[in-house]
């Protein structure tokens, strides 16, 4: 592959990711952040419901399946429908680093087009951690887990503190969010990072 920015490329004292000792074990599905997230929340009407599983080392998998609402040309999936599957994909591997992180960038190849009712089988890996930056790559593959890359990305998400979300989210979500005890024990877990 060529073409990728020197952003998406690890500095030479970039560690390997490690995964976290309380991350989910490999196998386990890895709930949702946060209920009104479009990648991954259940209660957002046209999202995409996202079902991520934690694999082995600091690598997760996740299906999607296309539906009407995220066509882009007729029936076809829209482009940033499936770069926001890629980027909710590569977004949970945090969860296996028990980082709190944000996308910074976002560098995805449309290999081929990918039809309504298709699933999309995806697979991200975190590649390397250079202070608060983690390189992360991902496939979206058609067909099956083993079929034809349909879609590719590499990513680099930056490390924010739990603030972040505080000062810049709209304070009618904020407050929602606080007041709900499942959402609380999702920031706590994350909050708490030896
Ligand atoms: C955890 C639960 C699971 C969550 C799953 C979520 C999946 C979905 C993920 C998303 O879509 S997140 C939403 C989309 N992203 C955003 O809204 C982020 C918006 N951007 C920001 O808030 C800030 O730009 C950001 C926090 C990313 C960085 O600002 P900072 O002031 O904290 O960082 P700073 O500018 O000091 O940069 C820190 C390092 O990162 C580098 N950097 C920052 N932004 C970059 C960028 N965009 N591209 C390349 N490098 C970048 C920067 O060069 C620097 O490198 P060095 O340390 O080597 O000097």
């Amino acid at each position: 592959m060529s073409g990728r920015t020197t952003a998406l490329t690890p500095p030479a004292d970039a560690v390997k990711p490690e995964r976290h000792p309380d991350a989910p074990a490999p196998g386990e599905i890895i709930g949702t952040h946060y209920d009104r997230c479009f990648g991954c929340g259940d209660g957002a009407p046209h999202g995409l419901h996202l079902v991520t599983r934690a694999g082995e080392g600091v690598r997760v998998t996740a299906e999607f399946t296309v539906q009407e609402a995220h066509q882009g040309a007729p029936g076809l999936a829209h482009g940033g429908v499936l770069a926001s599957a890629l980027d909710e994909t590569l977004g949970t591997l945090n969860w296996l680093l028990r980082v709190i992180a944000v996308t910074g960038r976002l560098e995805t190849d449309f290999v081929r087009p990918v039809p309504v009712g298709t699933v999309l089988h995806l697979e991200a890996e975190a590649v390397a951690v250079a202070d608060r930056k983690i390189y992360s790559t991902a496939t979206g593959r058609i067909g099956g887990p083993d079929g034809p890359v349909a879609v590719r990305a590499d990513a680099l998400f930056i490390e924010v503190k739990v603030d972040h979300f505080m000062d810049n989210g709209r304070p009618a979500e904020i407050d929602a969010a606080l007041a709900d005890p499942d959402q609380l024990k999702v920031a706590r877990a994350f909050e708490v990072n030896p």
